[in-house]
C-alpha cells in the first residue's frame, strides 16, 4: 500500500495571534500583536510595513530565532515553542533557508565553503553537492569567485553568497530579509528571478520582507504588518 501523503494536511506555516513585546510590567512595549497568517507550500508572500514595525522580528520568530510572548508558530503542524534550542537548530538546518539583512557569512570560510555549509551540515556533500554549489554560484553570478574570502567581496557579492547558501539545500521554506537591498536593479532582478524559480520549480515557500514595490509586485500575496495585526494588501505598493 502506498504511504499516505500528509504534505497537504497542514499549511506549511501557520501563525496565530502572535505578539512580540519587550520589557516587563509597566516598562513593557509591544512591537506587534494579534498577528495571524497562513502560508502554503510553494507560495511567495511579501511582507511590507513601515520601518520599525517589526518585520525582521517577525521573520526571526518564524525561524524560531526569536521568542514571542503570545500566540503560536506552527510548521506543518509542529508548534515551534514545543522544541528546545537544540531541536530548533536541527529543524532549521533541514527545513529552512534564511537570508539575513546582515548576511552572516562566515569570515574564515571561502565563498565555496560558505555556500556548501548547509549541505555539509546535512551530510549531503557526497550526493552531487559540489555540482550543486557550482550551479548556485553560477546562478547568483559569482562563478570564479569560489576561492575568495568574504573580506575580498563587495556588499552585493556577500548578499549573493548568503542567497546561494540559503538555496543550496532546497529547503521547503525560505525566509529572506530585504535580500535585494544591497544590489543594483539588474542584479536585484536576477536574484528575484532565482528566488522565484526556486518557489515555482521546487515548491519552496518564500517569505520575503521588502520595501521594494518591484519585489512585492511579483509576490502571490502581499501582507502588511502593523502594530496590531497583519492585513492582506490588494495593491503591491512600496512602503
Ligand atoms: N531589545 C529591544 N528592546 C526594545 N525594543 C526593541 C528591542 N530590539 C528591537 N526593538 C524594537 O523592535 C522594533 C522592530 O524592529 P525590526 O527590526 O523588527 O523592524 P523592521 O520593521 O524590520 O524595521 P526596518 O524596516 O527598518 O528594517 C523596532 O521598533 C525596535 O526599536
Amino acid at each position: 500500500m502506498a504511504a499516505t501523503d500528509l504534505s497537504h494536511a497542514h499549511p506549511l506555516l501557520q501563525v496565530s495571534d502572535l505578539a512580540k513585546r519587550y520589557g516587563e510590567a509597566e516598562a513593557q512595549s509591544t512591537v506587534f500583536e494579534q498577528v495571524s497568517c497562513e502560508i502554503a507550500a510553494g507560495e511567495f508572500v511579501a511582507i511590507v510595513g513601515n520601518s520599525g514595525v517589526g518585520k525582521s522580528t517577525f521573520l526571526n520568530c518564524l525561524a524560531g530565532l526569536d521568542s514571542w510572548q503570545q500566540g503560536q508558530v506552527l510548521h506543518q503542524g509542529v508548534d515551534l515553542s514545543t522544541l528546545n534550542e537544540a531541536q530548533r537548530a536541527i529543524w532549521r538546518r533541514a527545513h529552512l533557508g534564511f537570508v539575513f539583512q546582515a548576511f552572516h557569512v562566515l569570515p574564515h570560510l571561502d565563498v565555496t565553503q560558505n555556500v556548501a555549509l548547509p549541505l555539509m551540515l546535512l551530510g549531503r556533500m557526497h550526493d552531487g553537492g559540489e555540482q550543486r554549489v557550482q550551479q548556485l554560484l553560477q546562478a547568483v553570478g559569482l562563478q570564479g569567485l569560489g576561492p575568495r574570502l568574504p573580506q575580498q567581496l563587495s556588499g552585493g557579492q556577500l548578499q549573493r553568497v548568503a542567497i546561494a547558501r540559503a538555496l543550496v539545500h532546497s529547503p521547503p521554506l525560505l525566509l529572506a530579509d530585504e535580500p535585494t537591498g544591497n544590489l543594483d536593479p539588474s542584479t536585484a532582478q536576477q536574484i528575484l528571478d532565482l528566488l522565484l524559480a526556486q518557489t515555482r520549480e521546487q515548491g519552496t515557500a518564500l517569505v520575503l520582507v521588502t520595501h521594494s514595490g518591484e519585489a512585492a509586485k511579483r509576490a502571490d500575496r502581499v501582507l502588511r504588518l502593523t502594530a496590531v495585526g497583519m492585513q492582506t494588501q490588494e495593491t503591491a505598493a512600496s512602503t
